[in-house]
């Protein structure tokens, strides 16, 4: 883990917004699809947002120059890539924050990077789209015009660690038909705000 995001996640201020504030106000979360390549984090995420009439972010439209490039050549991204990546992403969780929420469709792959988004407001909560790695391989390769490679597929389950129980958000089917995962994310925040 690099070591200036280990004293991001350790700053004194974000146990302040965690465990989540109060939850009851009108405008809709910061929702974060995570998980690895795949598990269809923009496809769900996109509908989502759409519903909620709430702006969609692509976190692939935000990675610093050469991240892509590396990913395009099979190199998998470090802690070290995704630092300067992850400042950009939590910049625009702050700012969907104070105006309109929305949703983005982002790895988050390790707990300390989704602890990192989750301290760029009170009202973040990721939705982790699980799936196991035949079935990603299987999407990935036959996704076509995306950069991701599908012998990275292995690396992102490697780096991947699973939504603990104390981090706020569902976890969801990702071969669930996506119309039922639109559905259980819409619960979800119903829930929330009730
Ligand atoms: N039930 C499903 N839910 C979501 N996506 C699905 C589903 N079935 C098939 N797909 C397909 O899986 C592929 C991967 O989806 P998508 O690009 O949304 O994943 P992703 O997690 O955003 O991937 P990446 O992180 O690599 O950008 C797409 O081609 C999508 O159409
Ligand atoms: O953290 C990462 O390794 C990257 O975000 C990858 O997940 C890719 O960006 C994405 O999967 C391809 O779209």
């Amino acid at each position: 883990m690099g070591s200036s995001l280990d004293a991001w996640v350790s700053r004194d201020d974000w146990a302040s917004t965690w465990p989540r504030a109060d939850t009851r106000v009108a405008k809709p979360p910061e929702l974060i699809f995570c998980g690895v390549s795949g598990c269809g984090k923009s496809t769900i995420g996109r509908r989502v947002a759409r519903e909620l009439r709430t702006p969609f972010v692509e976190g692939d439209d935000l990675h610093v120059s050469g991240n892509i490039a590396n990913m395009e050549a099979g190199r998998p991204l470090s802690d070290n890539d995704r630092l300067p990546w992850l400042t950009a992403l939590s910049a625009r969780l702050g700012a969907m924050a104070v105006e309109t929420g929305g949703v983005m469709a982002c790895s988050a792959l390790k707990r300390v990077y989704r602890t990192a988004l989750a301290s760029a407001s009170a009202d973040v909560y990721f939705v982790l789209l699980a799936i196991e790695k035949e079935a990603a391989l299987e999407r990935v390769s036959h996704r076509a015009d995306h950069f991701m490679p599908s012998e990275l597929v292995d690396s992102q389950f490697d780096q991947f660690e699973p939504l603990a129980p104390e981090e706020p958000g569902i976890v969801l089917d990702a071969l669930a038909d996506p119309d039922e995962n639109v559905k259980r994310t819409l619960d979800f925040i119903i829930q929330l705000r009730a």
